[in-house]
């Protein structure tokens, strides 16, 4: 598979043994205490044990303070960090100055000039994660289940290394991956019978749609 999956929100054995198996390249775990998929740092580094050098381990965090990264950190030894809320450049900078770790940088998308938030990152976020804007009275910045227009992408230069996220599933990755050639991309409630639990047999659908997707429209292979 060329594309890069990342399944996010993994809170069970089950389900990240099942993502690696089917060839996902990053697993998810969410520190949002009013999210579904929370997961404490003692428990997520637990599971981390049984998949890490199989998949990248990717910490969410929003906003966090230093407190609270140190120990994320220290309990899940991630290899990149996922930063899901307001988090300014020179924070950004901060963090991976303390942590010495990549960072993914998540970008809300809902018009054409939401991409121009890219600029003040370039050259100090090592990927972008393009997700959609939470709906009105959503408490969560990710996790909502909902897209945004993929077509705005059409305007991103070439060089951004990114991952497509929000509202995808089995049923509209093909069309998401035609639309942008999106090298990576990043699911959570697409895969969940109900909100912060894990659907094996979606997961399993998924996979199928961007093998499918790849097979259709073969690639030269992937930039990362
Ligand atoms: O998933 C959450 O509950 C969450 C909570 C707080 C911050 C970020 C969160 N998710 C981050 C992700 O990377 C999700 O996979 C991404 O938003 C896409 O979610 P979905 O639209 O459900 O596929």
């Amino acid at each position: 598979m060329n594309t890069q999956v990342k399944i996010c929100g993994l809170t069970t054995p089950e389900a990240a043994e099942h993502a690696v198996a089917l060839g996902a390249s990053h697993a998810g775990f969410i520190f949002f205490p009013k999210s579904p998929r929370n997961i404490e740092p003692d428990d997520s580094g637990r599971l981390a044990e049984r998949i890490r050098d199989r998949a990248k381990i990717v910490a969410v965090t929003v906003n966090a303070e230093n407190d609270d990264l140190d120990e994320i950190v220290s309990a899940l030894d991630p290899d990149i960090l996922q930063l899901h809320g307001q988090e300014s450049p020179e924070r950004v900078l901060s963090i991976k100055a303390i942590y010495g770790l990549p960072v993914m940088k998540a970008l809300s998308i809902r018009e054409a000039s939401d991409l121009d938030r890219i600029d003040p990152y370039l050259g100090i976020v090592d990927r972008f994660l393009f997700d959609a804007k939470p709906p009105a009275g959503s408490e969560l910045p990710g996790g909502n289940g909902v897209s945004f227009d993929w077509r705005l992408l059409e305007a991103l230069d070439e060089s951004v290394d990114y991952m497509l996220s929000g509202g995808l599933n089995a049923t509209n990755i093909g069309e998401a991956l035609a639309l942008t050639g999106a090298r990576a991309v990043d699911i959570s409630s697409g895969v969940e019978s109900a909100p912060g639990v894990k659907d094996l047999k979606l997961m399993d659908a998924f996979f199928d749609a961007v093998r499918r997707a790849e097979a259709e429209r073969p690639r030269s292979g992937s930039k990362t």
